[in-house]
């Protein structure tokens, strides 16, 4: 299906489009009724982190080079600004199916990662190599955020934010199936002083004071979560900090001196499939620790400490250390949701499978009841509820929407679906949310609403789930959806066309 080419909408409008063209005949989509399922609340509660970061001293010492002649232009922790910024051209970013330049918008200049790169063989301390540094990093990422996934770390580029620079709040431009995180660190000039050698218990402010001359000023890094908090966090050269590509995150405008990127693609990938840039790879590793901490439930929060600490060097012991949410910022600013909440995904995914169990169970009553009918009168198709639905709580891909590509909270609850009983029924389809009638409640929450599917294939698709559904509501994840889907939103550098679009996928749940 061909994207509305010239269009800025969001592309869900081709989809409805294309539902309409198919006829109304075709049943492709569900009513969402408006009152909230008992199950909702106990979802709506499942939270895992969705951003990872972590200490590594090791990474400012990583050399630079340019791609076409191996010069070199510093270290991470140093960086060679002038020859760096001879290499920089302005960004663009995404803009629904268009890529444009709007300094409104964006406002910063970048060096791909085809002009600038890394020594990556040379030794740093020791026998140290940047190779060994990056795979450390990826080990890390993956525990933090992927874990059990395959995880590949692709320089993409050096964004470089002078002041007046900034980037509003924007999605990630994915650059394939399995991208589905952002690596940053950040990068010092070569002379420059930065807030956090200036102080140990610094508080990542960007405040001058005491007549320091700092790196830059302003550039505050935030991430938007769907729940309407954001969080801060600093982006530095002792550091690194990763994020699930689908969440909103912003670079407030810069004030002072000049802010230093490297912004690195993470893909659920190994070594089989080969990129250009990579500096990174590690396997997957079994989730052995991450299943025992399920099944412990609630025992205590240091089942995650061990886990990381099995999978550190014992070389990098400062990397062992977990950067707090807003760089420890003061108490009121919202903290972002802790690392994994395994008593309630416990008490809640039993509840979840005893409920589609008990919808089988009277699906089937219905059916047994109008098969002995069937001499007599025309027998009935039933109308009981088979199908318990929900909305994931990222956004993907279309053809991303697969087991091996959920994230954070999606993934948890997906395996523990498979775990506790597996008759269950799982499909993953990528959905749209169409408001009909008033669109806002009284309460202004929106209510009428239908959900279809965002398929080629929806009427298709639409006949391997039982009918009808039952929805079970996700308020923040639906309100948040659908104000995406009100307009153009921003992407990272480039556009997204309709097959590679953040879309809402909804997780379907039955027993045949
Ligand atoms: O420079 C940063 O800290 C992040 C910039 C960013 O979000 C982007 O370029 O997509
Ligand atoms: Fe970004």
């Amino acid at each position: 299906m061909a994207a509305p080419a010239s269009q800025p909408e969001h592309i869900a409008f081709a989809y409805l489009a294309v539902q309409k063209a198919l006829g109304k005949g075709e049943k492709t989509g569900w009513t969402i009724k408006a009152q909230d399922h008992p199950l909702s609340s106990a979802l709506a509660a499942l939270r895992v982190d969705e951003v990872g970061s972590r200490y590594d001293r090791t990474l400012s010492a990583v050399k630079l080079v340019t791609l076409n002649n191996g010069a070199s232009l510093g270290t991470i922790g140093s960086l060679k600004l002038p020859e760096v910024q001879a290499l920089a051209v302005p960004s663009s970013f995404g803009k629904g199916a268009e890529t444009v330049y709007d300094e409104s918008v964006r406002k910063g200049t970048e060096v791909s990662a085809d002009k600038l790169g890394f020594a990556l063989e040379e030794r740093i301390s020791g026998s140290f190599t940047a190779k060994d540094i990056f795979k450390n990093v990826a080990e890390a990422v993956a525990t933090a955020l992927f874990p059990g996934q395959p995880v590949k770390l692709v320089f993409y580029k050096l964004a470089i934010y002078e002041p007046g620079g900034h980037f509003e709040k924007h999605r990630d431009t994915t650059h394939a199936d399995s991208h589905h995180g952002t690596l940053l660190i950040g990068c010092t000039p070569e002379g420059a002083t930065t807030p956090w050698e200036d102080d140990d218990n610094d508080d990542d402010d960007d405040d001058a004071d005491e007549g320091v001359s700092y790196a830059y000023e302003g550039g505050q890094f935030s991430i938007h979560h769907s729940d309407g908090t954001s969080s801060k966090w600093p982006v530095r050269p002792d550091s690194w900090l990763a994020f699930y590509t689908d969440l909103e995150h912003s670079v407030a405008p810069v004030t002072k001196g000049v802010r230093l990127t490297l912004q690195f693609d993470i893909y659920l990938e190994d070594d089989t499939v080969e990129r250009a840039h990579t500096v990174a790879s590690v396997p997957a590793t079994k989730r052995e620790a991450e299943g025992k901490k399920l099944k412990n439930a609630g025992d205590s929060d240091d089942d995650e400490d061990d886990t990381d600490d099995e999978d550190d060097s014992d070389a990098h012991d400062e990397s062992k250390l977990f950067l707090p949410p807003n760089g420890g910022r003061s108490a009121d600013e919202p903290t972002v949701p802790t690392r994994i909440v395994p008593d309630r995904l416990a008490d809640f995914v039993p509840k979840l499978v005893a409920f589609v169990r008990s919808m089988r169970k009277a699906g089937d009553d219905t059916r047994t009841k109008s098969g002995q009918a069937k001499a007599k009168r025309p027998r009935k198709k039933s109308n009981e509820p088979r199908t318990a639905v929900f909305l994931l709580h990222h956004l993907y891909r279309q053809q991303s929407l697969l087991p091996e590509y959920l994230k954070g909270i999606d993934k948890a609850l997906y395996e523990a679906l498979k775990e506790a009983d597996p008759q269950l029924n799982i499909a993953l389809h990528p959905v749209y949310i169409n408001m009909s009638g008033d669109e806002y409640g009284e309460s202004g929450e929106p209510w009428s609403q239908t959900m279809i599917l965002a398929r080629a294939d929806a009427s298709h698709v639409v006949k391997t789930i039982p009918q009808s559904i039952v929805f079970i509501r996700r308020p923040g994840v639906e309100a948040s959806l659908l104000k995406m889907q009100e307009g153009a939103e921003y992407t990272g550098n480039e556009s997204m066309p309709t097959e590679y679009s953040y879309f809402a996928g909804a997780m379907f749940l039955w027993f045949s």
